[in-house]
């Protein structure tokens, strides 16, 4: 017999489930910790951690099971004051991403409070309609008394539904964050394969760690005009992957820092991504990285389109 009232044309009613799944989307100024909080909330590395900021360049999405819930995360570009046209295409994306959401949370560094950057969110997420969070993070470093004052002032400016105070980085706090999320996503199906924890896809996943990388081994301007492209991930028969990717810089100049003195620069750089990517995959990983010259390529609609990012106009 069918479950359905007569005439009922409502999907839910034709299958009943106790099932939830949703978006959470992490807003935040850049080296807030979204990052770190995805990955300690997926259990898995989905999102690249560095020490500098603006790392995060397209919606990188972390899914993590919570009973009977499903919770899609989507790590957004840091918000910050917009001055090269990719940056403004950050700056879109991430409010794009968060008003898609079923919920906003805002993460704020609270050892260094409400900066001139944080205050530019608040302003205009208390614009933005839809549930609101507060999590305040780094409560391992940041001080009590601060973190009480800092709660207050945000809601303020913000109706938020609840603040949270964690620590991204041990985990303290973030059990909470999950079972509030678990509840507050609809009613539904799984949106993915509940065994799926990042539907980010393996390439660019591959590309990530290796931009980590070059950023970790050169420490000036070159890893903020580059960028890096899987062209191939081929599972081979013996079991291991075969990866090729480009680094694209924009000037010969700068492709000879990165390759180095006799290669030496690269093959540091291609020795530290295989390693990372032979533990993720679980499997031999060979990995031939190429450097090539593309100029302009931060003003080319196509490699906007590869980052999932909008063109801004
Ligand atoms: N002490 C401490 N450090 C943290 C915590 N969470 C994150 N960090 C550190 O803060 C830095 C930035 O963290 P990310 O997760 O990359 O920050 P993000 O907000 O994703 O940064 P963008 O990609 O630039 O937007 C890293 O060095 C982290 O290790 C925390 O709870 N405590």
């Amino acid at each position: 017999m069918d479950d359905a009232a007569p005439g009922s044309h409502d999907p839910a009613a034709l299958t009943p489930t106790t099932t939830r799944a949703g978006f959470v989307a992490l807003i935040g100024a850049p080296n807030a910790g979204k990052s770190t909080l995805i990955n300690q909330l997926v259990g898995t590395k989905v999102s690249i951690v560095t020490h500098k900021v603006q790392t995060t360049r397209a919606l990188v999405r972390g899914i993590a099971m919570h009973g009977p819930a499903q919770i899609i995360f989507v790590d957004t570009p840091g918000i910050f004051k917009p001055k090269r046209r990719l940056d403004r295409a950050m700056v879109d994306t991430a409010w794009g991403g968060s008003r898609d959401a079923d919920v906003t949370a805002l993460l704020i560094d609270a050892r260094k409070g409400l900066t001139e950057e944080v205050e530019a969110i608040l302003d205009r997420l208390a614009g933005e309609k839809g549930l609101k969070v507060l999590i305040l993070n780094k409560t391992d470093v940041a001080n009590r008394e601060k973190l009480l004052k800092l709660a207050v002032a945000a809601n303020e400016k913000v109706t938020f539904e609840k603040t949270f105070m964690v620590s991204a980085l041990t985990g303290d706090g973030v059990a909470d964050i999950l079972s509030y999320f678990a509840d507050k996503v609809r009613p539904g199906p799984w949106l993915y394969p509940e065994d799926q924890v990042s539907d980010a896809p393996m390439r660019m996943l591959a590309a990530e760690i290796t931009r980590e990388k070059l950023f970790e081994r050169l420490h000036e301007e070159i890893p903020y005009v580059s960028t890096v492209e899987t062209e191939l991930w081929e599972e081979r028969k013996d079991g291991s992957v075969r990866l090729e990717q480009t680094i694209y810089v924009e000037r010969d100049s700068q492709k000879a820092i990165v390759l180095g003195k006799k290669g030496q620069t690269i093959k540091v750089i291609s020795q530290a991504a295989r390693t990372e990517l032979t533990e993720i995959v679980e499997r031999p990983v060979h990995l031939f990285l190429f450097v090539k010259v593309r100029e302009n390529w931060s003003d080319d609609p196509e490699r906007y389109r590869e980052m999932g990012l909008e063109f801004p106009r």
